[in-house]
């Protein structure tokens, strides 16, 4: 695998290199009035200074240790250290399906004894929404988030409720491939560096999504160390976006953004928290669309002719009969 290096703020970085062009994701201070403006307009920005984590800047493998208290958390394992996610609900209708991880529960003090032997075969990922169970001082430093900061910020951008905070502990090297989700996300990362690659939704035609039934449903088809060009032909214009997120860094990752997220060799386990957003709600549609607007339009008819046919087996020569030789 070809690699590059990456310079931020003096330290150097190896990261995979792609076959796509890419831009620097701005990085602005999280009081600079063009970063708000960047939010407002939906687009990625990583914002730095931010105290919206502030009180887990110390946060380590340690102390998480020691204060996560003795429930039991999610950690996947994957022998490619890929972690495509995939929805367990839809697996009823998809048989042939092979789940590219394994889950087990574990404590986080067994998962922290694995993190330190040195002969593991898979690459581990642990990923928990942060709830009651935890010990008082995971809860008084989720207490003192600077929520004043992150409230504002949502009620600034007419965002929906929280939904949930994920804390996330990836070994170095973990990678989540290009997938989209339908929630604004304030990505904060505590420990170890992140390098995020973005598409804008208009992108759409590049990455190749799964079928809305698929249990990858959301996730790029492209392997982007080895795309299949025939297959997948547009992924040979894409252009996209990429920032290397490190600790006190928060990323704002619009919703509807395509996003494969690494975590880096050489810095440690990675840590971070997210906070996930409703989309607000559409009171009136203004035009033109925003190309994610059309991406939530393409979704529900999907979902509307898949549930109509009531036949997955169906939907290929229907979803080609609708439009083949008519909108060329
Ligand atoms: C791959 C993993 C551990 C996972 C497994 C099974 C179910 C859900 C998830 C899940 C959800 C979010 C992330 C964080 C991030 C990617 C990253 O930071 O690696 C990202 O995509 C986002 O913040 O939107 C990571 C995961
Ligand atoms: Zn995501």
């Amino acid at each position: 695998m070809a690699t590059e290096t990456i310079k931020v703020n003096s330290r150097e970085f190896v990261v995979k290199k792609y076959s796509f062009p890419t831009e620097q994701i701005p990085r602005l201070d999280y009081q600079d009035k063009k970063a708000e403006k960047l939010i407002e307009n939906g687009q990625p920005v990583i914002l730095t200074g931010s105290d919206l984590v502030g009180s887990a800047h110390h946060w380590d493998i340690g102390y998480l240790c020691s204060n996560l208290g003795s429930g039991q958390y999610t950690v996947y394992s994957s022998a490619d250290g890929k972690f495509k996610y995939y929805d367990d609900k839809k697996l009823t209708q998809n048989k042939q399906f092979k789940p590219p991880t394994t889950q087990t529960d574990m404590t986080f003090q067994e998962f922290a004894a694995k993190l330190k032997r040195k002969d593991n075969k898979e690459l581990m990922y642990l990923q928990q929404p942060l709830n009651d169970t935890v010990g008082t001082r995971i809860v008084m430093d989720f207490t003192n988030f600077n929520w004043g900061w992150a409230n504002e910020t949502q009620k600034k951008n007419h965002w929906g409720p929280m939904t949930s905070n994920l804390l996330l502990v990836g070994m170095e090297g973990v990678i989540t491939p290009a997938h989209y989700d339908e929630q604004e996300n304030l990505f904060a990362q505590i420990q170890g560096y992140k390098r995020f690659l973005l598409f804008d939704p208009s992108q759409f035609e590049c990455m190749y999504p799964y079928p809305i039934y698929h249990p990858h449903d959301r996730q790029s088809q492209v392997d982007f160390d080895n795309p299949d060009l025939t297959k997948f032909p547009n992924f040979a214009n894409v252009k996209g976006y990429e920032g290397i997120v490190g600790p006190r860094d928060v990323l704002y990752l619009p919703m509807y953004w395509w996003h494969q997220v690494e975590s880096l060799h050489g810095h440690g386990e990675t840590i971070s928290i997210t906070f996930w957003y409703k989309a607000a709600p559409t009171v009136k549609v203004v035009y033109p669309l925003t190309s994610g607007q059309k991406v939530a339009i393409m979704r529900n008819i999907e979902k509307m002719i898949a549930e109509a046919l009531n036949d997955n087996e169906s939907m290929p020569s229907f979803m080609q009969a609708m439009v083949q030789g008519r909108y060329t």
